[in-house]
């Protein structure tokens, strides 16, 4: 594609940048520029005082101001946008700008791209348009659909695609989009059926059809390819029916193949359904370009162009910089935009360059408005015939009643799934991924059967001599301090796995919090509880421990409660804590309190009264406590040498240890309360941690 044909090769040798910035270039076409002082005092072209655009083939309605459909209107817009963040330098403390009153809008039916060099603000621009900019200061005016956002319902008008593609990796690309699908789209509106439809439909368009089957994956599991998974991360967001799709360098990673395809792709499913599409791309090949209706050009948080490419090329060429014949359009924007770090004087001058772009392009006073008409509602008759033809042969158009879609959103706030079935379905997720979660199954079922075999061995046979006392002691000692390091460092690892992917769906309100805790609850207590009776009932009856079904039952009671709070604790640990990193090492601190607590390496009762206080709070004391009662209680022992020393009561052994404090049926209890207490804590510090900190304007 040569988009700028017909006009002459200045420059092939350097970049453009370089070559713009040497003023004392003996080309003569940039003479004009010859000093910083020329540069800047450039007198504006006939052009620049009322920037003229070269009228694009569209349709006489459209260029009035109307589309088929009737008077045409942006469906997000966004006025003299600011942004500007808090940085530390050295000692001092400052507000840096990143984006200076950027202005614009986006019609339905059309594709835009932010175009700029590393650091321009794209993201931060693109994250303010799709209301998902935290911290900092924020002023201006963003609308949708000539209306102040609403949060609740602009986060699921809008489908953002993150630059990572966050997602399970053991589900299969069928299974991630219908999951999408069966969270975001309510029971009410859309039966099972029209959403396995959709689901369908937006496979096919996204071109995944023939991959449905495969894996997601990740490093350590091979899935599907780079593009795919891209495209998959699309068909997430679509299939929720948006009315704009946000993109954050849907490119990034990919070779040129795929990305073309993905950048094509959203922009004949943009002109299909109707819908707007903003992207970042860092550098768009020529094929790219031509996607985007019109690209937005940032440099150093400034507006330097909003137009199409045709347009920007004149536009610059009109400003003294034209276009080399065969360069990609793309770099010789982003060239002429990036600042020249070569030498202070080329840094100065390309500084100068900078701003007399942006500076001329805000004065021109082009209004963006008549720039747009030509573009607004043009999905159902592309302006440009080569892309139609492209459009018309790759895009799968779907009839919007065939498959539901609709491209006019009501102003209410979109319904939520039914609790319950939130609940079910975030499970049933859950326990795919884990069932399919080799490592983490085998990790579980290995500590199972090592700790079995380990302690089963250490502590086989007790008997009822003396000297079992401290072997009994040692046991559970041994139990309590294996199962909770053993579900500590299991379950903090997938539900930090799993609290990614949240973080990332949470932006568009796709769950409840309560639904995403409760179905991790659901699916790891299970799994945990019978992984971690495996052991315990193969080493109780190693032991030889009192065998009476009431003790049995006690003692695997009291041991599941503990379960059950380290559990607890785990995903307090897991929610509260930003890292995993972190978070272990927190976990392993709350072990090692627990164990020298627990009243097995202290004399309970022999504590100072200054930190005795801590016992009370682990709850391995209580379950301590309560498992060495129920095994002593009624404990006949038999004493080899009656030299006085020997205890033949079981009850005998309790007091000596000083666990009477409590009685089992206490015990058990306070485990129980510790255990709602501990998940009440893990839930809210989530729902706080999680909470969205966007700021809107
Ligand atoms: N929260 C923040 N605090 C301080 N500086 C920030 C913050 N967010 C962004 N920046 C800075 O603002 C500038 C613009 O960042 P942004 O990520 O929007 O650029 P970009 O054009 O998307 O760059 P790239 O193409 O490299 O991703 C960068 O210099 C970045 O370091």
């Amino acid at each position: 594609m040569n988009i700028h044909s017909g006009r002459q090769l200045v420059v092939t040798s350097s970049s453009t940048s370089s070559r713009l910035d040497s003023i004392s270039s003996t080309n003569s076409s940039q003479q004009q520029f010859g000093s910083t002082r020329d540069f800047m005092e450039q007198p504006l072209s006939p052009i620049d005082a009322g920037y003229q655009t070269t009228p694009e083939p569209y349709d006489e309605a459209t260029k009035n101001g109307y589309g088929s459909k009737g008077p045409l209107a942006p469906l997000l817009s966004w006025e003299n946008v600011t942004y500007s963040v808090r940085v530390k330098d050295k000692e001092k403390s400052s507000m840096r700008t990143l984006l200076h009153g950027i202005s614009g809008e986006v019609y339905p039916g059309e594709v835009i791209g932010l175009l700029g060099p590393s650091g321009a603000g794209k993201t931060t621009l693109l994250n303010i348009l799709a209301g998902r900019i935290e911290g900092g200061v924020l002023n201006g005016k963003v609308q949708f659909r000539g209306k102040k956002r609403v949060p609740g319902i602009f986060k699921r008008r809008v489908a953002y695609v993150e630059q990572e593609d966050v997602m399970f990796p053991m589900l299969t690309v069928e299974e991630t989009i219908m999951f999408a699908a069966k969270l975001r789209l309510t029971d009410k509106k859309y039966s099972q059926l029209q959403k396995v439809e959709r689901v369908a439909s937006v496979m096919q368009q996204l071109r995944l059809s023939h991959v449905k089957g495969s894996k997601i994956g990740d490093a350590l599991n091979r899935g599907v390819s780079g593009g795919e998974r891209k495209r998959v991360s699309i068909g997430v967001g679509l299939v929720t029916d948006p009315d704009m799709i946000v993109l954050d360098e849907p490119t990034s990673g990919l070779d040129s193949n795929s990305a073309e395809m993905v950048v094509e792709l959203v922009r004949d499913i943009t002109r299909s359904r109707g819908i707007a599409s903003v992207m970042t791309v860092h550098q768009p090949n020529a094929n790219m370009l031509n996607c985007f209706d019109r690209i937005l050009l940032l440099s150093q948080g400034h507006l330097v162009f909003f137009g199409s490419s045709n347009e920007a090329i004149e536009y610059f060429e009109s400003k003294g910089f034209p276009c080399p014949l065969r360069q990609n359009p793309a770099d010789f924007f982003i060239d002429i935009m990036s600042l020249n770090n070569r030498s202070p004087h080329d840094l100065e001058l390309s500084r100068r360059r900078i701003e007399f772009l942006s500076q001329s392009f805000s004065e021109s006073k082009q209004p963006t408005a008549k720039l747009s008409l030509s573009y607004g509602g043009l999905y159902e008759q592309p302006f440009n015939p080569t892309t139609l033809a492209t459009a018309n042969a790759s895009a799968i158009r779907l009839a919007p009643s065939a498959a539901g879609w609709g491209t006019t959103a009501d102003e209410t706030p979109p319904q939520r799934a039914n609790w319950l079935f939130e609940v079910k379905t975030l499970a049933q997720r859950d326990v795919i991924t884990t069932v399919r979660h080799f490592t983490f199954l085998s990790a579980v079922g290995l500590n199972s059967i090592s700790v079995l075999l380990l302690l089963g061995l250490l502590f086989y046979k007790l008997g009822h001599e003396i000297e079992s006392i401290q072997n009994r002691i040692g046991l559970f000692f041994a139990l309590t301090l294996n199962s909770t390091y053993g579900v500590m460092s299991h379950y903090l690892y997938v539900y930090y796995k799993a609290k990614d992917i949240m973080l990332s769906e949470r932006g568009s309100g796709s769950y409840r919090m309560s639904t995403f805790y409760l179905a991790k609850v659901v699916v790891y207590l299970p799994l945990a509880v019978f992984s971690s009776w495996v052991y315990f009932l193969g080493i109780y009856f190693m032991a030889g421990l009192q065998s009476g079904a009431t003790k049995v039952l006690t003692s695997l009671s009291l041991f599941t409660v503990l379960i059950v709070v380290t559990l607890g604790v785990t995903l307090l640990v897991g929610s509260f804590v930003d890292t995993y990193d972190l978070a272990s090492v927190v976990s392993a601190l709350a072990i090692t309190t627990w164990v020298i607590f627990g009243g097995h390496l202290a004399n309970a009762g022999d504590l100072l009264p200054a930190i005795r206080w801590m016992q009370f709070i682990s709850p391995a004391f209580y379950i301590y406590e309560g498992m060495v009662r129920t095994e002593f209680g009624g404990l006949q022992l038999h004493c080899r040498a009656n030299n006085g020393l020997c205890m033949a009561r079981g009850d005998d052994v309790i007091k000596l240890y000083k666990l009477d404090q409590f009685t089992v049926g206490q015990c058990a209890l306070i485990g129980v309360g510790m255990a709602v207490l501990y998940n009440l804590f893990a839930y809210m510090s989530l729902r706080w941690k999680a909470k969205p900190r966007y700021l809107w304007i």
